[in-house]
């Protein structure tokens, strides 16, 4: 798992480390800037190469001035008043040692600058010129290759002044000569987070609303103002380069192309109570492999239900045997894809269950997976005395209607339980109807409509605009949105989160380089909600189906790709298995 944290988390963990007196304030500014300037260089290798011309006798004589002019390397630094601004004069410092030409502007008064940032502020005026950050002085001159964004970071705590966002866009649109802009090398880097974003949601803080808080209109204006003009103000990196950790904020958003991390020596455990979860591979195939590792007892291991499972003992009855309500006929793709989800992630036996009037329709679509018809309720209840089936799934296509008779018999039968689609819609007039019958056994997978449905007041405070941090996350809905109903919340998207009633979160972020935007398309969210049911089916607990049902999907969305269709996703499981070795 990768550890992400809050602002107060990182601010706690640098504090305890500078308290401890392993490592000073100052050191660490210095390991953080000297870490931007590699992270940089790696990125962009050819930034690394010396700077033609200069050395103090000029530029070589076999350049034209116009050679010269492209190949010097420029970087502007826009320094806040805080201690991210003292990362700023550092990575000043070391870009100027390596020969860039190097320039700094400062947002704020240098006597407040705290101590750190001061100290480096007064290194750096020993070695170059201080202007005082307005829209007017960074306009002129020429375009620099870097902009980097050192005014706010952690210390963010309101929307940034328009100015600061104006500077980024003026550096934009500054002088590239004869040459065409796209041809001249331009990267924006961000230290630590994109100023003006709040680094526990991932949401951008908005200045607040100054006008008629009852007129509609005049509330509607200053959105659409912030939506279409003021965001396009701030700076949209290609690289954010943070330190320690990722925060939340750096996976609940994706404002800049990349996120990388840098070690600054502030060691490895962290031991917080509340850090949140990323799943990655290694934590997948610790639960899908049954293979125990050596020298750790077979009953402590977590996939130890499962390893079992594996053995040449093992038969279709130990994977379990999910059961997939479905709706009328010409209603059963959504079913029929969780159900193909539900067998390829490896649950033992499926069956679907449709009206019988849907009977023939689904008999001509399924072989592997089995049919067994459920008219109404009590049919439900009769097919549900078969305690094989061990893991339900209830909501793709299956109809307002008929969720609402099925869903309180599927609760009250107490099997791992996956409500999903209708299944949560059908409750959007009475979501405490619903809460009473869940069980700490449900899973339940809203996308942000579903969601909005069944928690009203959680979605308005989550999309209501932020004007202060830390504001009101995803992952605070998600948690608390698991707490009221009392099971597992998967709230999709394209960052998904996962929260369990006890509070245990976890982001599985389908950004950077786990980007997949086709995965944006019908009938994926049906895939999905199989998936969790298999491995439902296969013994895996609620919140570890969850998590790992999700990162799953997306896996088989990178390994097809572009031009994906729901159907596709099972069908990559093979190979996703196959590339993780389980
Ligand atoms: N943690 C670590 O281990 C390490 C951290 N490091 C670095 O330190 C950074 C955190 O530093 P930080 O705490 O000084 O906060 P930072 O973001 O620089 O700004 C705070 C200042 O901004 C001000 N301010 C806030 N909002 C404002 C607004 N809208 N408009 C105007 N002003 C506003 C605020 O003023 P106030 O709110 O008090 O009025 C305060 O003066 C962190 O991101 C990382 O880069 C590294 O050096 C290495 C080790
Ligand atoms: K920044």
């Amino acid at each position: 798992m990768t550890e992400l944290l809050t602002a107060a988390q990182m601010r706690a963990i640098e504090q305890a480390a500078i308290d401890s007196g392993d490592v000073t304030g100052l050191e660490l500014m210095e390991r953080a800037g000297r870490g931007v300037v590699e992270a940089i260089f790696e990125e962009w290798p050819e930034l690394a190469k010396p700077n033609r011309g200069a050395s103090p006798s000029g530029s070589p004589g076999y350049l034209g001035p116009r050679e010269t002019r492209a190949a010097r390397r420029r970087a502007v630094v826009l320094c806040g008043p805080g201690n991210n601004g003292g990362d700023g004069f550092v990575v000043a410092r070391r870009l100027l040692d390596k020969g860039w030409d190097v320039e700094v502007f400062l947002f704020g008064d240098p006597d407040k600058l705290p101590p750190d940032a001061r100290t480096n502020y007064d290194v750096w005026c020993s070695m170059g010129a201080v202007k005082k950050l307005e829209v007017d002085a960074v306009t002129s001159g020429p375009r620099p290759t870097l902009l980097i964004d050192a005014m706010f970071g952690t210390g963010l705590t309101r929307a940034i002044p328009l100015d600061c966002a104006l500077a980024f866009h003026a550096i934009e649109k500054r002088d590239v000569g004869d040459r065409h802009p796209w041809l001249v090398p331009y990267h924006r880097v961000a230290i630590d987070t994109p100023s003006g974003l709040d680094t526990d949601s991932g949401k951008f803080l908005l200045p607040e609303f100054s006008g008629d808080a009852d007129d509609e209109e005049d509330w509607e204006s200053y959105w659409e103002w912030w939506q279409n003009d003021a965001s396009m103000r701030l700076l949209l990196p290609d690289l954010t380069i943070s330190f320690h950790r990722r925060r939340l904020g750096h996976v609940l958003s994706d404002v800049s192309r990349k996120v990388v991390v840098c070690d600054i020596g502030l060691g490895k455990e962290d031991r917080h109570p509340a850090h949140l979860l990323w799943p990655h591979s290694n934590d997948v195939v610790r639960l899908l492999d049954f293979d125990v590792p050596k020298g750790r007892s077979k009953r402590a291991w977590p996939g130890n239900d499962l390893d079992k499972r594996r053995g040449a003992q093992s038969h279709k009855y130990t994977h379990g045997h999910a059961l997939i309500l479905s709706g009328q006929s010409g209603k059963g793709g959504a079913a029929r894809l969780a159900a193909r989800g539900a067998l390829r992630i490896g649950a033992g036996l499926v069956t679907v269950a449709p009206t019988p009037g849907a009977l023939q329709e689904n008999a001509a679509r399924l072989d592997a997976i089995m049919l067994s018809p459920v008219g109404d309720a009590p049919t439900l209840e009769t097919v549900l005395a078969d305690e094989r089936f061990n893991a339900l799934c209830l909501g793709p296509g299956l109809g307002q209607e008929r969720a609402r008779e099925l869903v309180p018999v599927a609760l009250a039968a107490e099997r791992a339980t996956v409500l999903d689609a209708d299944a949560l819609t059908a409750f959007a007039d009475n979501p405490a109807g619903l809460f009473d019958m869940l069980h700490e056994n449900c899973v339940l997978t809203p996308h942000a409509g579903e969601f909005a449905r069944l928690f009203p007041d959680i979605a308005e405070k989550l999309n209501a605009p932020a004007t202060q941090g830390p504001a009101y996350s995803k992952v605070d809905a998600t948690r608390e949105a698991a707490a009221r109903a009392g099971c597992v919340v998967l709230f999709k998207g394209p960052d998904t989160v996962i929260a369990a009633p006890d509070g245990r979160c976890s982001i599985n972020s389908a950004a950077y380089e786990r980007s997949a935007p086709w995965l944006a398309s019908a009938g994926t969210g049906d895939v999905l909600a199989g998936f969790v049911t298999g491995l439902l089916a296969r013994g895996f607990k609620p919140i570890q189906a969850a998590e790992t049902a999700a990162w799953m999907h997306v896996e088989c969305a990178l390994e097809f790709g572009p031009g994906l269709i729901a159907e596709d996703l099972s069908e990559m499981l093979p190979n996703v298995f196959r590339k993780l070795g389980v």
